[in-house]
């Protein structure tokens, strides 16, 4: 049915010869479609025209033959008389809106489907001007029509199905991806979402001190390609202040910080006047802001993602639309690099509801009250790509090796040593565990990247003490460094795709060793990193040697001759880890890098890292054997003996002073 009523539009009429009536008469033509533009000015018709023709000769070969299918009138009866479809697109107030609707109804042949182009007033209460309601319905375009690919189809409360489908395929025979909203409520669909977003990084800049360069680069660091203020500036802060008091007005809770509200009443509304959240060269001309790039990892962009999940699992907990249909919008409509529910299963469902509730309880704002339909997922265990389940389905695997457990989550092998109230030390079955997920991570082609994670509050405390005091024999000692740690070590070296080391809390010893043998780190700021093995009466063996690929002798000779403790901070300026950032960032961050080594060839990728050990193994193979050597020999030294007793009694060698 709807087929044959979408083929039977071939008339459009076009109400309001404005900024967005002209662009969605110009679509409509450029689509093949006869077109009459109506407006109670004849000089807004003028400039529409002009408008039309000014873009024609920048999107089409022929502009003559677009603009000789659009015709202009002030006449209701021409305008309405023979129109097949009529897209209202004048000012945004109910009572004009009624006012057109009632007249197009009068004048209009009882086929016409009736369109409002409204951005904040109910379809439903548009079509109750008319007595046609079931052929009232939404259809929401975004600025500048004729550029922006989609367009938000809603359904008023009465709409017909024939009437709503027809909308639809109209929509797509225009050339634009319609998304569907079958509810006609306050924000449609892509307001809501990103009014969810942009707010909250305006109330982080109102309230919390935050800077809006910071934001802005942690968003785009994301891949959106604009920060929230960006957005804000270039599409008007008075359209998204508008937008917002209308929703509240018609109940939606939501708050409008005041430094909003601020810029609006001083008529700052962003590159239109010239002077926004930031300032440009003249009013409406626009250029690219610089946002400091180094700042990006300083905001954590969950802040912004999670309040706009709540509001997506509200719209799909009643029914408003589907997940297909929001991810699409963000994709499609503002350009997102992933759907926002997409982005939701990645970041874990369970901690964008943990940030909700830190924003709930640092902003009182209710709205940040999560979404029971989220509490539900995580009771669940159904977080997103980190269980296999969370919106949507995503290719996981798990598996354990003795004390190590290896997850596959799509194209990533996380890999998390797992002995945490032990913090994670190093026992034999622990390297043998990594030996083996490490090979079932490299066997793997679906894996691109591998991540190395310590459960709990430590990364890795290093080699185990207690296991290395019962080693009784240098026998002994050279079958556990020799059989099982030498090869481990050699399957990290020779680990055919990127390995990043995820750093939460203490990585000592061996664990500050596997971080240096890792292609790329990231670690919270409040982990801490030290090569204390001389104070058990050991050495660093791959410190000493490896780790100078990534330390000087300064660094390598102070974290070794005196174990002491470095924090994130200095060991990302000494070049142990890429970046140091907040604990609520470090798997974000990870997840991130890893996504990023998948832009790269992964046979470039083993070639890479091939060279680079090859060329350590020229350097230092033979020291790395002398290291190990000299390591079993003092682990069975009386030196040794005290030291190990030293730690396990939870007390210092008899030779610190
Ligand atoms: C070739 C050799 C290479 C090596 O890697 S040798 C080992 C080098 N590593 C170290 O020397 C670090 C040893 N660990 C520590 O110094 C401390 O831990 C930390 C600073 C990392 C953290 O201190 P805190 O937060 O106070 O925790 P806690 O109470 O010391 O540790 C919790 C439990 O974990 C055990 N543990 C910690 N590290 C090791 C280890 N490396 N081997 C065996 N057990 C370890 C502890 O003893 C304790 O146990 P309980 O709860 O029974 O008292």
């Amino acid at each position: 049915m709807s087929a044959s009523l979408t083929e039977s539009v071939e008339t459009v009429t076009v109400v309001g010869g404005g900024t967005m009536g002209h662009g969605i008469a110009q679509t409509f033509a450029m689509s093949g479609y006869d077109v009459t533009i109506i407006d109670i000015d004849e000089d807004v018709l003028q400039t529409a025209l002009e408008k039309i023709e000014g873009s024609l000769e920048k999107l089409t070969e022929d502009p003559d033959a677009v603009l000789a299918q659009i015709e202009t009138t002030t006449s209701e009866e021409e305008a309405y008389g023979d129109a097949d479809l009529v897209v209202e697109a004048v000012p945004e107030n109910i009572d004009l809106k009624q006012d057109v609707f009632g007249t197009i109804d009068n004048h209009a042949p009882e086929r016409t489907i009736l369109a409002t182009n409204t951005s904040t007033l109910p379809i439903t209460e548009i079509a109750s001007a008319t007595d046609r309601p079931s052929k009232v319905v939404g259809l929401h375009f975004s600025n500048p029509v004729q550029l922006m690919d989609i367009v938000e189809v809603i359904r008023g409360k009465e709409t017909a199905n024939d009437i709503f489908e027809a909308a639809e395929t109209i929509s797509e025979a225009i050339g634009k991806t319609p998304v569907l909203v079958e509810k006609d409520i306050p924000g449609f669909l892509i307001n809501r979402i990103n009014l969810r977003f942009w707010l909250e990084a305006v109330r982080q800049v109102d309230q919390e001190g935050r800077d809006r360069k910071t934001i802005d680069a942690a968003i785009r660091r994301i891949g959106l390609p604009m920060g929230p203020f960006e957005v804000l500036d270039f599409s008007g802060i008075d359209v998204a202040t508008m937008a917002a008091h209308s929703m509240q007005d018609r109940g939606v809770d939501l708050h409008i910080p005041d430094l909003l509200e601020k810029k609006e009443e001083a008529e700052n509304y962003g590159m239109k006047t010239g002077e926004g959240f930031y300032t440009y060269p003249e009013p409406g001309e626009y250029s690219r802001v610089e946002i400091p790039q180094e700042r990006r990892n300083d905001f954590d962009p969950k802040h912004l993602v999670a309040p706009a999940v709540n509001e997506a699992a509200w719209m799909l907990a009643n029914d408003v639309t589907t997940k297909s249909e929001i991810d699409k919008a963000m994709q499609i409509g503002i350009n997102w690099p992933r759907g926002l529910l997409e982005m939701a299963d990645e970041y874990g469902i369970d901690r964008l509801v943990e940030t909700l509730e830190e924003l709930h309880a640092r902003s009182g704002w209710d709205e940040y009250e999560p979404n029971p339909s989220l509490r539900e997922l995580v009771a669940n265990e159904e977080l997103g790509q980190k269980t296999g389940t969370g919106f949507y389905e995503w290719e996981y695997e798990q598996a354990e090796f003795e004390t190590v457990r290896y997850e596959r989550r799509e194209y990533a092998a996380w890999i998390t040593l797992n002995r945490p109230d032990r913090l994670n030390a190093l026992d034999k079955s622990s390297w043998n565990g990594l030996k083996a997920a490490l090979e079932k991570a490299a066997n793997d082609d679906e894996v691109r990247a591998t991540v190395l994670q310590g459960a709990g509050r430590a990364f890795c405390a290093g080699d185990d003490i207690a296991e290395i005091q019962s080693l009784e024999s240098t026998e002994d000692a050279r079958e556990m460094f020799e059989e099982v740690l030498g090869p481990t070590v050699q399957t990290v070296r020779n680990h055919p795709k990127p390995i990043i080391a995820a750093v939460e809390g203490a990585a000592n010893g061996g664990g500050c060793e596997l971080v240096l043998l890792c292609d790329l780190a990231v670690a919270s700021t409040n982990s801490s990193f030290a090569l204390p093995e001389g104070q058990i009466g050991a050495l660093p063996p791959i410190g000493l040697t490896y780790g100078r690929m990534s330390l000087g002798k300064k660094e390598i000779m102070e974290m070794s001759l005196t174990g002491d403790q470095f924090t994130a901070t200095e060991a990302e300026s000494m070049g142990i880890v890429n970046y140091a950032v907040d604990e609520t960032q470090v798997e974000d961050i990870v997840r991130e890098l890893a996504h990023s080594t998948t832009a790269s060839g992964p046979k470039s990728i083993s070639e890479m890292k091939d060279l680079w050990t090859g060329m350590e193994d020229d350097l230092l193979e033979t020291w790395f054997d002398e290291a190990m050597d000299r390591l079993v020999k003092r682990t069975q030294s009386e030196e040794a003996e005290k030291g190990l007793a030293a730690f396990l009694e939870k007390r210092e060698a008899d030779w610190k002073r």
